[in-house]
C-alpha cells in the first residue's frame, strides 16, 4: 500500500520532494509553468505543516535546447508559494547537502537538475538506484521522501526509484490523484472509447494492442500520425511527404504492427475519412478516395467527415481516453480536428485526456470540460493500458516512518 501526506509527520522533517516541472523552455526562460502549479498544493501543504522541502526534479534532456538549469523554475516556484525558494546548484555535492542541513522549518530550496549527472538518465533496477551517487549523496541529509511526479513515474531512475528503497516514502497530492483516476480505468463506465493521436507512433500502438487485447477498449479511433500510419497500414496511398515523415521518424515499421492489429481487430479501430493538406497556402480537405494528395502535400490534420464519423461513435461512449493531438496544431490551420474532436469529448460522461503536448494544445485552442487532464504523458498511457509503473512500485515497497529532527 502506498502511504500519502496524511500519514507522514511533516512538522520538523527534511523532506526530498521529487516533481515534474520538465517545461518548456524558451530562450533559457520558463514557457509555461503548468507543470509548476501542478505541485504548488504538495509543496505549499508540507511547508505549512513545518517540513523542510528539498525540490528534485529534471528538466529535458543531455544534448535538447530545453535541458537547463533550474533556477527559473525555483524563481517561479517562489512566487506561485508566495514565499522565498532558494536556489542550489548542485544536487548531491557537498553545497547541496549544506543547503539541505540549513533548512528551517517550513522553507524549500530546490536542488539542481538531476540529469545534470548522468546516472540519472539511466534506467536501474531500484536496488542499484540505491547505491548511485545521487541517492547515497541525499540520503544521510534526508528523513522522508515524497514523490509528487507522476508524469515521470515510468522511468526507473535514481531518484524515482533509488530514494524510495532507502527512505519512508510517500506519495505527494499530485501522485495520488492520478493514481486514484488513472489507476481504476477498468471500473470506468462502458462502451469505453481511446482516441489515439500525436506523433508517438509505437507508443499508441503499444496502447491500442494492449487496451484491446484486455478489452478495455469498445473502439480506439486514430488521428494525427498515429492515424496515418493506420491509413498506410490499409493500403491508402498518403503521398510522398506524409510517408517520408514517417520514415524519417523511424516509425515505418510500425505500418506493418498497424495492419497487424487491423487484421486482429479492425471491426474496433476507426481510422480517418479524410485529411486535411496545405494547399495554395490554406487549408484544403481530401477524401480518402481523392488521396494521394498533391505534390509535397502531407496529412497534417482529420477532415469534418473524420469528425463526424468519429462524434457518432463518440455520442455512444460513457468513457472516452485521449492522447494526443489530431493534426499539426500548432498551425492555426490545422487546429480544427484537434479543437473538434477534443470538444466533442468534453460531452461524454468520462473524459480523461493525458500528455504534455496535448494539455499545451487543449490550453492554447480554449478546450475545457474534461473530467481528469492528467500532468502525464508516456506515465498516463502507461498507466490507461492498466500497467504498473516503476516509481509506483518503488513507492509500494519503500520502508515508512521517519524520525523528525529535532
Ligand atoms: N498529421 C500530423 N503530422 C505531423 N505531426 C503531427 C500530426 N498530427 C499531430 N502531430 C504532432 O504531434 C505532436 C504531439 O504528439 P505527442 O505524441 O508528442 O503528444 P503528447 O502525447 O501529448 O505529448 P507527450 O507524450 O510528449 O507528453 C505535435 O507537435 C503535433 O504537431
Ligand atoms: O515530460 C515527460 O513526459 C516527463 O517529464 C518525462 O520526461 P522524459 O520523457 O524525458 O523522461
Amino acid at each position: 500500500m502506498i502511504e500519502t501526506l496524511d500519514d507522514l509527520a511533516v512538522d520538523g522533517t527534511t523532506i526530498g520532494v521529487r516533481v515534474d516541472i520538465n517545461s518548456p523552455i524558451d530562450d533559457g526562460t520558463l514557457a509555461d509553468d503548468a507543470r509548476l502549479r501542478a505541485h504548488v498544493d504538495t509543496l505549499s501543504e508540507l511547508l505549512e505543516r513545518g517540513g523542510r522541502v528539498a525540490v528534485l526534479a529534471h528538466q529535458g534532456r543531455p544534448g535538447g535546447d530545453d535541458f537547463v538549469c533550474l533556477e527559473p523554475h525555483a524563481d517561479r516556484l517562489s512566487e506561485l508559494l508566495d514565499q522565498p525558494v532558494e536556489y542550489a546548484d548542485s544536487t548531491f555535492t557537498s553545497a547541496a547537502r549544506t543547503a539541505v542541513e540549513e533548512l528551517t522549518n517550513g522553507d524549500c530550496v530546490v536542488l539542481e537538475n538531476t540529469r545534470f549527472y548522468s546516472e540519472e538518465y539511466m534506467e536501474f533496477e531500484p536496488e542499484r538506484a540505491a547505491r548511485t551517487h545521487l541517492v547515497e549523496g541525499l540520503e544521510p541529509v534526508l528523513d522522508a521522501y515524497v514523490n509528487d511526479a507522476f508524469a515521470a513515474a515510468h522511468r526507473s531512475q535514481p531518484s524515482l526509484v533509488g530514494l524510495p528503497t532507502v527512505l519512508p516514502s510517500y506519495a505527494g497530492r499530485v501522485m495520488e490523484s492520478e493514481l486514484d483516476i488513472l489507476g481504476s480505468i477498468e471500473a470506468t463506465p462502458e462502451p469505453r472509447v481511446y482516441v489515439l493521436g500525436g506523433a508517438k507512433v509505437s507508443d499508441s500502438i503499444d496502447v491500442a494492442w494492449s487496451v484491446l487485447e484486455k478489452g478495455l477498449a469498445d473502439h480506439v479511433l486514430t488521428a494525427g500520425v498515429v492515424g496515418n500510419v493506420f491509413l498506410i497500414a490499409d493500403g491508402v496511398d498518403l503521398g510522398d511527404a506524409s510517408s517520408d515523415f514517417i520514415y524519417d521518424q523511424g516509425y515505418w515499421d510500425e505500418i506493418d504492427r498497424a495492419a497487424d492489429l487491423l487484421d486482429a481487430y479492425g471491426d474496433r479501430i476507426a481510422l480517418p475519412r479524410d485529411v486535411a493538406v496545405a494547399r495554395d497556402g490554406s487549408r484544403h480537405e481530401l477524401g480518402v478516395n481523392a488521396l494521394p494528395p498533391g505534390d509535397g502535400e502531407s496529412a497534417m490534420d482529420i477532415g469534418g467527415s473524420t469528425l463526424d464519423y468519429y462524434r457518432r461513435i463518440l455520442t455512444d461512449a460513457e468513457t472516452v481516453i485521449l492522447n494526443g493531438p489530431a493534426g499539426v496544431f500548432e498551425d492555426d490551420r490545422f487546429q480544427n480536428g484537434t479543437k473538434q474532436l477534443y470538444g466533442a469529448a468534453t460531452e461524454t460522461t468520462t473524459s480523461i485526456v493525458g500528455g504534455g503536448d496535448t494539455a499545451s494544445a487543449l490550453r492554447k485552442l480554449g478546450v475545457t470540460g474534461f473530467s481528469h487532464v492528467s500532468t502525464g504523458g508516456g506515465a498516463a498511457l502507461r498507466m490507461l493500458t492498466a500497467e504498473s509503473l516503476p516509481a509506483v512500485t518503488a513507492l509500494e515497497n519503500a520502508p515508512q516512518q521517519p524520525a523528525a529532527h529535532d
